[in-house]
Formats: structure tokens, C-alpha cells, sequence
């Protein structure tokens, strides 16, 4: 039993205690502030995993905010009709007129549409000369040369924007600046315009068997977005001059980044800063001006990438890019305590393609058909034989363009970043 204390002491004594709690508090506020990186190679995902946070965490997109992706969705649109012209003309017009006189027309007015496809009217693929290109199986070849030049740190990609105003008839609302090229540049690339009967022979010739067959048959030769069916398949309601993106169009549309670009939302009391990167090997080199204090990475894969070969280096195959990527990040020095949340993305792509493209041919040690399991099973496999450096991963199943399993696979991931705060401040 000790003397009662003096009224000085007793004084002293709250006062120590509300600064333990002020410490306590700002502690519990600090660990709840992540910081999360996207890291992956281009096309995998990520800017589209920032929209869904957009939908999921913020206010989601206005009419204003959805007419800003019209321009890019109407180059998405054109460049892939672009690559769908060089495909008829590969297995041949008349070949293809076989189906009869209404195609034969409708060959004509494709073809007539892009009439020379050696150098872009929108940038074709194969035929441009790919900027930052460099030569494989190095790390500069993956993560590029990590200096300090050049580097654009931003906000939010959709605030933003510059003034579009009316172009060539066509409303373009705000243009985003990162997300997409400005609406004139991308305009002044495009020759083509998509009239109803353009967009007639599109969702034609883009249907035929023949033409979807030399697609698949030359992965290599020609590039057809992911996104490319979609829009073919929404072409006439896209064609429309009313035409207002939609939130599944806004999710769709294609723009590489070339800035690193931070987004804040809460998620539940967690306060998220998220950071997402260009992909291609040009823009790896200002990866590094994000790496100090990651609370976790979410490495973004696409699973259908595996019969693909880069845009930068036509050479190489996407998903060992992917997977030689992902080795130079998960074995680094700067996620030692890192929580790595991997992203097994474009499901929906990958159980297409898997019928119709063998993994085996890709990958011959491969040996389960076409098992959509087994195979998703055989590349985790791939990339956990990457984990040097044995972290925990946490790897999801993703189609990124599927609101409903972002939100499932982000409740998840939310219980992932919990519990490793936890164990770090020594509480689990
Ligand atoms: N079908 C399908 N398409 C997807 C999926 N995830 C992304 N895409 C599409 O793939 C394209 C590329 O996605 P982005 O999010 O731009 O890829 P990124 O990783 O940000 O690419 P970079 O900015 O070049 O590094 C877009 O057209 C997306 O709509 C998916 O799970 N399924
Ligand atoms: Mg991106």
C-alpha cells in the first residue's frame, strides 16, 4: 500500500496518461495508413483495378467523368478495326467473300476504311517503331534503369483533366491526361471514322470464324486488345453520336500509363494511398520513387497472357516477362517486409482461350490440358517458384472488369493488410 498521492503528483500523473493516449492514438491512426503499390507489366490490370476503386470506394463515375473515355474508347474501337482490316487481308479477300455478296461488300467498306496498313493511321502494331525498347533477360530489361528522372507523381487521374470541347462533330467532354493521350493527338492519328456502315462491317467481319481463326492461330502477328469483342460487339451503340460511355465501357477502355499516379480512398478506417505505375518497360525506371514504406504490393498477372508477346519487344513472351518481373520485385531488398498480394487477372480471357490455345504449347512441361484449375494452378506454381526470398504471398483469382469479384477479392485483401499491420506492431 503506498502513501495516498499528492494533488502535484496526481496531476502529473493525467497528464502522462492523456499523452500516452495521445501517442496510442496517433500510432493506431499511423498503422492504419497504407500505402500500396500496383506493380505488374503492361496490360495486366492495374489502372483498371484503380477504377474499381473509383466504383467501389469513391463516388464511382458521372456522365461527365464517362464521356472523358469516349475518345479513347473510340481509338480503342478504330485501332483494333485497324488490326481486323490486316486480318482479312492476310486470309484473303476472296477467300472471305466466299460467305457471299453481302460480306464481299462489307470486306470492301472495312478494307476501304483503312486502305494502307503499314504505318498507323493508329499506331499499328508490329509496324511502329515501339519507343523504349529494350533487349530481354536483364533487369534493365524488366525493370528498366531505376533512376530519378523524369518522374510525374500525381493525384486521381480524373480530376485531372483539360478542356476536349468539340472535335470533328464529336463531343468530347474533359480528357484525361494520364489515363488517356490528349483527345487531338488522338484524333490527328486517326483517319478513319466510324460511320454506321463502318460500324456494320465491323460487327460483321469481326463474327466470321475464318478471321477469328487467324487471330488465334497468329498471336504474334496480330494484336487484338482485350477488350477488342466488346467493343466490336457494342459497336453500333459506341457508333451512336450521342454515344456516353457506360461503366463497363469506362472499365474496358485502354490507355498505357505513363505516370505514376496516387489515389486516396478509405477502405472501411483504413486509409489507402494507391499508387499505380506504367507497366511497359519504358516507365519501370521511375518505379523506384515509390518503394520506400510499402505497406503491400499487389502484383498484377494476366493469366491469358501466356501465348502473347510484348508490345515493347515482340520477341518475348508476356507472361515469362511477367514472371521474371515479378522474381526481380519479390526477391528485392525494399519489400523485405513487404506483404506481396498477387493478382491472377483476366480469368474470364484465360478460360476462353485455354479450349482453343494449349498452355502446353507455351509452356511444354505443362501437362493438364485443358483443366482451367490445373492450369491457373501450374502458373501460381510459376510465380511461387519465383519466391526466393520465401514471403507470404497472397495470391486471387481476378478479372479485374467484374466489379462484383473486385469487391469480393478486395474485402479479402483488406483482412491481409489487417492482419500483417498486427503482426507488425507486434499485436498477433
Ligand atoms: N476481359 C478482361 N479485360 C481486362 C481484365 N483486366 C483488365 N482488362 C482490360 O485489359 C486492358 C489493360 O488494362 P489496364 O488496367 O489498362 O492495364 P495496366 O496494367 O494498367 O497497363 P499499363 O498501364 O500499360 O501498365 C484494358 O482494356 C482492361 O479493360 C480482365 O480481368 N478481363
Ligand atoms: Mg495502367
Amino acid at each position: 500500500m503506498g502513501q495516498p498521492a499528492s494533488k502535484e503528483a496526481r496531476t502529473e500523473r493525467a497528464r502522462s496518461d492523456a499523452i500516452d493516449r495521445t501517442i496510442q492514438e496517433d500510432s493506431k491512426r499511423f498503422k492504419k495508413e497504407c500505402k500500396i503499390l500496383l506493380l505488374g507489366s503492361g496490360e495486366s490490370g492495374k489502372s483498371t483495378i484503380v477504377k474499381q476503386m473509383k466504383i467501389i470506394h469513391q463516388r464511382g463515375y458521372d456522365t461527365q467523368e464517362r464521356a472523358v473515355y469516349r475518345p479513347t474508347i473510340y481509338k480503342n474501337v478504330l485501332d483494333s478495326a485497324a488490326t481486323l482490316a490486316r486480318v482479312v487481308r492476310r486470309v484473303g479477300v476472296e477467300r472471305i467473300a466466299t460467305e457471299g455478296e453481302e460480306v464481299r461488300r462489307l470486306v470492301g467498306v472495312l478494307l476501304s476504311a483503312f486502305p494502307t496498313v503499314t504505318m498507323g493511321p493508329v499506331g499499328l502494331e508490329g509496324e511502329t517503331d515501339i519507343e523504349g525498347s529494350t533487349t530481354s533477360g536483364s533487369l534493365t530489361g524488366t525493370l528498366g534503369t531505376l533512376d530519378s528522372s523524369g518522374v510525374e507523381v500525381g493525384l486521381d487521374p480524373v480530376p485531372f483533366t483539360r478542356d476536349g470541347g468539340y472535335l470533328g462533330g464529336m463531343p468530347l467532354g474533359r480528357i484525361p491526361t494520364t489515363d488517356s493521350p490528349h483527345a487531338a493527338d488522338v484524333l490527328a492519328q486517326t483517319h478513319a471514322v466510324l460511320t454506321p456502315a463502318l460500324a456494320d462491317a465491323i460487327w460483321h467481319i469481326s463474327r466470321l470464324p475464318v478471321v477469328e481463326k487467324m487471330v488465334d492461330d497468329h498471336p504474334a502477328d496480330f494484336y487484338l486488345m482485350d477488350s477488342a469483342s466488346y467493343f466490336f460487339n457494342s459497336i453500333h451503340r459506341i457508333a451512336a453520336p450521342t454515344y456516353i460511355p457506360n461503366e463497363e465501357d469506362v472499365l474496358r477502355a485502354r490507355a498505357k500509363s505513363t505516370a505514376i499516379i496516387e489515389t486516396r480512398f478509405f477502405m472501411g478506417d483504413l486509409s489507402i494511398h494507391m499508387f499505380d505505375v506504367g507497366g511497359q518497360r519504358s516507365e519501370r525506371k521511375k518505379w523506384i520513387h515509390c518503394f520506400e514504406s510499402v505497406t503491400s504490393i499487389i502484383f498484377c498477372t494476366a493469366l491469358s497472357e501466356y501465348d502473347q508477346v510484348l508490345e515493347e519487344e515482340k520477341r518475348v513472351n508476356r507472361m515469362r516477362e511477367s514472371l521474371y518481373l515479378f522474381e526481380s520485385i519479390i526477391n528485392s531488398r525494399w519489400f523485405l517486409r513487404t506483404s506481396v498480394i498477387l493478382f491472377l487477372n483476366k480469368i474470364d480471357v484465360f478460360k476462353r482461350k485455354l479450349p482453343k490455345i494449349p498452355l502446353g504449347r507455351y509452356f511444354p512441361e505443362y501437362a493438364g490440358g485443358n483443366d482451367l484449375q490445373k492450369a491457373a494452378k501450374y502458373i501460381l506454381w510459376k510465380f511461387m517458384q519465383e519466391n526466393r526470398a520465401k514471403l507470404t504471398v497472397y495470391p486471387h483469382v481476378t478479372q479485374a472488369t467484374n466489379t462484383k469479384n473486385i469487391r469480393l477479392v478486395f474485402a479479402a485483401v483488406k483482412e491481409t493488410i489487417l492482419q500483417n499491420a498486427l503482426k507488425d506492431s507486434g499485436i498477433l
